[in-house]
């Protein structure tokens, strides 16, 4: 069944959550490619404004990642699939340490991948391994990574996307992270919005779906527990814009 595009949000009593790869930017070959301009940089800091502070960020890279594209902007912000948060904007963030199992398996997959055009991008207790520059290397990518769940502890499992592929602990999940934000007081009573476009994000959809919000696939491919789509990046920065009023 084709999703319905979200209705306009009326009235002040929202919160936004937010996805960043494939939402909000395009993406790009290289995670540090990614390109974030002004004109977004504004419409986030409008969209804090217009919900009073309940948006937040809610991304599998680490807050610090995020920042870095979003600079000066410091947005509440669940980085690593929700174990790292930003609670305050400006906040303080505490950094999740890589554990000396995760350091040593990266380290053997930067030795196997080196000088191929893959990103082994360590995000403390996650690891991504990133493929989208050579794609022919997913496969044995993805298989290295079993291998290694195998003698890893049991609280681990792989997240495999396109172009790529993550290792992460079990409870990196972004819908235990949209939970705990609508704990917090400036957004307790709000009804929840997510825009999201993949895997990752459909634990959000249920946490939001649960709370009667509005759930939004971005470039739906296949089944999803979404409510609503929309068709692309630009499709999704449009609706975003009209919601700023
Ligand atoms: O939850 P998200 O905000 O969507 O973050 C998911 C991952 O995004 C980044 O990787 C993805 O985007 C890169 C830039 O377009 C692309 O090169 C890569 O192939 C994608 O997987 C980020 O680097 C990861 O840490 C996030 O988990």
């Amino acid at each position: 069944m084709d999703l319905l595009p979200p209705p306009d949000l009326d009235g002040p009593n929202w919160a936004l959550f937010l996805d960043i790869d494939g939402t909000l930017v395009e993406h790009a070959p290289h995670p540090d490619a990614v390109v974030v301009d002004a004109d977004l940089r504004i419409l986030l800091a409008a969209l804090q404004e217009r919900f009073d502070g309940a948006l937040a960020l809610v991304t599998g890279r680490s807050v610090a990642a995020a920042d870095r594209l979003f600079a000066p902007l410091e947005l509440r912000a669940a980085g690593l699939y929700g174990l790292e948060h930003r609670l305050e904007p400006g906040g303080p963030v505490e950094p999740a340490k890589e554990p000396a199992d995760i350091a040593a398996l990266a380290d053997e997959i930067e030795v196997e991948f080196a000088g191929r055009n893959v990103h082994v991008e360590r995000k403390g207790p996650i690891l991504a391994i990133h493929t989208r520059a050579a794609p022919d290397l997913l496969d044995r990518a993805i298989q290295l990574v079993e291998q290694a769940l195998t003698r890893l502890p049991p609280n681990y499992r792989l997240l495999p996307g396109n172009a790529g592929v993550e290792l992460m602990p079990l409870e990196a999940v972004k819908g235990a992270a949209i939970r705990r934000f609508m704990r917090m007081e400036d957004f307790r009573g709000r009804r929840p919005v997510f825009l999201g476009d993949d895997t990752s994000d459909e634990t959000g959809f249920e946490a939001i779906n649960e709370a009667d919000g509005i759930s939004i696939r971005v470039k739906p491919n296949g089944a999803t527990l979404a409510g609503h789509a929309l068709a692309d990046v630009a499709a999704t920065l449009e609706w975003l814009r009209r919601q700023r009023r």
